[in-house]
């Protein structure tokens, strides 16, 4: 088969035959796929009208009435064209006519019909010319003998047959009649010429040859001659109907696969970016989706000098996590830390947070930063407007405490947090080209990480210049005496123990809520590290 050796990738897809897809869903989305720009090739229709009027008037000199009759039907063509176009060119038309246009070019049925009424128009036009050269001249029955009267007009009928040829072309051009409609059109301006040919034009193409071979030498007949013509054009022109029309299939099954592609490469990228944004905070992933150029080894880091570090631990965690039997060999734990954290994570959802970044969770230390989004520039220089985003890390610190709480409530759990809080410069990067991670260093956040190893259970423990802003926003602090830190020496700290007047007291009702008994507390700030026992001491001396 032609179209098997040309279209392979198709061969599985379609009816050898109809050329229809074999999916009953691909053939109807193909066939109701008006392809932009198809109504153009009804161009062909009114240039084919003008073409044959052009040569026939030149060949075979007409009287006013086939003048007109070319012009009438060339008139109506370029009409109905026109409207096809219309869509085409929407600024040059009246908006009503470019609806009307659109509705006919993206209806199946519209834009089919449409289209073969343009190829019957301009297949009748060509009939109509024939039957008035064969009426409008009376002519003899003659013989190779017969004298010719070379004066009449009307010489040379065979040229209506090369006419119908070209219609036969236009007729195969346009791309929206259905291909069953391609093959049936052309068939039937055959046929009809065939019988005019043999019903009317007989012997007029009988003195066309006498006249082209005037000593009657044996020839092929006009009429022979030209009826194989328009037979075998039209078969060639049917063949090529096909070769088109599984073009356009192939074609149609390349965009479907090159959209399905592009929707898949899409839907991956959305997921990648999701992913990014997930695992990186919002400003540094629009940095590493941004920049396409990036290549794998560029280290991507940036140093902040005045941000905020919040460290949350449940010091309780570790007694509490068993890989025993009765909890799924440790799986019911690791469900509750989830559970813990996802709350925390939810709690950065909150549009007052949103500046608060999660950087990790080690074990079940929960750290957290403030100050690390570039687009989050504070109003003016003061104290309260450039730590805002500290005062926000607190804020977070107690909501944590609180979503801990109820929790414990609904798992009968005496969870209590012990957090640390640091201010100061960082650097913050991300590190790894595989599973990259962003994190934060500096000395800022080793104090941070101490004030929360060398803190009580239940309590947010500060640096002095950390309480000293903080003070600031209104909240109240308890001094907790000098704490030993690795490699700091002794520092000064505080204990956060409420905000505004009645500080105090909102500290004592959070500490007094049953987030652990007051005994449970004391235990676990027992439990606390050996440089937290440490810390003790010194707070005891
Ligand atoms: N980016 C970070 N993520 C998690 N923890 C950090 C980070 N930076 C520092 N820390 C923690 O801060 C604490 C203090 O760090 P520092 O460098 O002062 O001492 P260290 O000798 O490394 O600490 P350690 O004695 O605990 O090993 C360490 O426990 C460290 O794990």
């Amino acid at each position: 088969m032609y179209f098997l050796i040309f279209h392979r990738s198709i061969v599985s897809h379609i009816d050898w035959l109809t050329l229809s897809f074999k999916d009953k869903q691909k053939e109807y989305s193909y066939r109701h796929n008006a392809e932009s720009f198809s109504s153009v090739s009804l161009v062909g229709c009114p240039l084919t009208m003008i073409v044959i009027s052009t040569s026939q008037l030149i060949v075979l000199p007409r009287d006013s009435l086939s003048i007109i009759s070319f012009s009438v039907t060339l008139f109506i063509l370029t009409l109905l064209v026109l409207f096809a176009v219309v869509e085409q060119f929407p600024k040059y038309f009246l908006q009503s006519l470019e609806k009307a246009s659109k509705r006919m070019n993206h209806s199946l049925i519209g834009r089919c019909v449409f289209a073969s009424v343009c190829i019957v128009i301009l297949a009748v036009g060509n009939v109509v010319d024939t039957v008035g050269c064969a009426q409008m001249y009376h002519v003899q029955a003659v013989n190779c003998t017969s004298e010719l009267d070379m004066g009449e007009e009307c010489l040379y009928p065979s040229y209506f047959s090369h006419m119908t040829v070209m219609v036969l072309i236009a007729s195969v051009l346009p791309i929206q009649p259905l291909l069953v409609a391609k093959t049936a059109i052309p068939t039937v301006i055959v046929l009809v010429g065939i019988l005019a040919n043999v019903a009317l034009l007989w012997d007029l193409l009988v003195r066309e040859d006498i006249i082209s071979h005037r000593h009657c030498s044996s020839y092929t007949p006009a009429i022979l001659a030209v009826s194989l013509t328009m037979l075998l054009a039209h078969l060639g022109l049917i063949l090529l109907a096909r070769v088109m029309e599984v073009g356009s299939r192939v074609l149609f099954l390349w965009k479907n696969e090159a959209e399905e592609q592009r929707e898949r490469a899409c839907d991956i990228r959305r997921k990648n970016e999701a992913l990014v944004h997930n695992i990186l905070p919002p400003h540094v992933a629009v940095h590493f989706l941004g920049n396409k150029k990036r290549q794998h080894e560029e280290l991507y880091s940036q140093s902040y000098s005045e941000i905020g570090v919040l460290f949350a631990s449940m010091p309780n965690f570790s007694d509490f996590y068993s890989e025993e039997s009765v909890n799924n060999q440790g799986l019911e734990c690791l469900r509750f830390l989830n559970e813990v954290i996802s709350d925390f994570d939810a709690l950065l959802e909150l549009k007052k947070f949103q500046d608060i970044i999660k950087i990790k969770t080690i074990g079940s230390t929960y750290m957290a930063a403030s100050g690390l989004n570039p687009q989050s520039t504070p109003k003016d220089d003061s104290i309260t407007s450039r730590w805002l985003h500290l005062s926000l890390l607190v804020e977070f610190a107690f909501e944590m405490r609180k979503a801990l709480q109820s929790i414990n409530e609904q798992s009968f759990n005496h969870f209590v947090l012990k957090m640390g809080v640091n201010h100061g410069p960082i650097t913050a990067g991300v590190i790894g080209a595989r599973k990259p991670h962003y994190d934060i260093w500096g000395n800022t956040v080793n104090v941070a990480s101490r004030m929360e190893s060398t803190g009580k259970a239940g309590y947010i423990q500060v640096t002095e210049e950390t309480s000293e802003i903080l003070k600031n926003f209104g909240y109240v602090f308890e001094q907790r005496g000098l704490v030993a830190v690795k490699g700091k020496g002794q520092l000064m700290t505080f204990y956060l123990v409420g905000k505004g007047s009645d500080g105090g007291h909102q500290q004592q009702h959070s500490l007094a809520e049953p987030a652990a008994p007051t005994a449970e507390l004391a235990e676990i700030a027992e439990e606390t590290e050996p440089s937290d026992q440490a810390a003790l001491l010194s707070e005891e001396q």
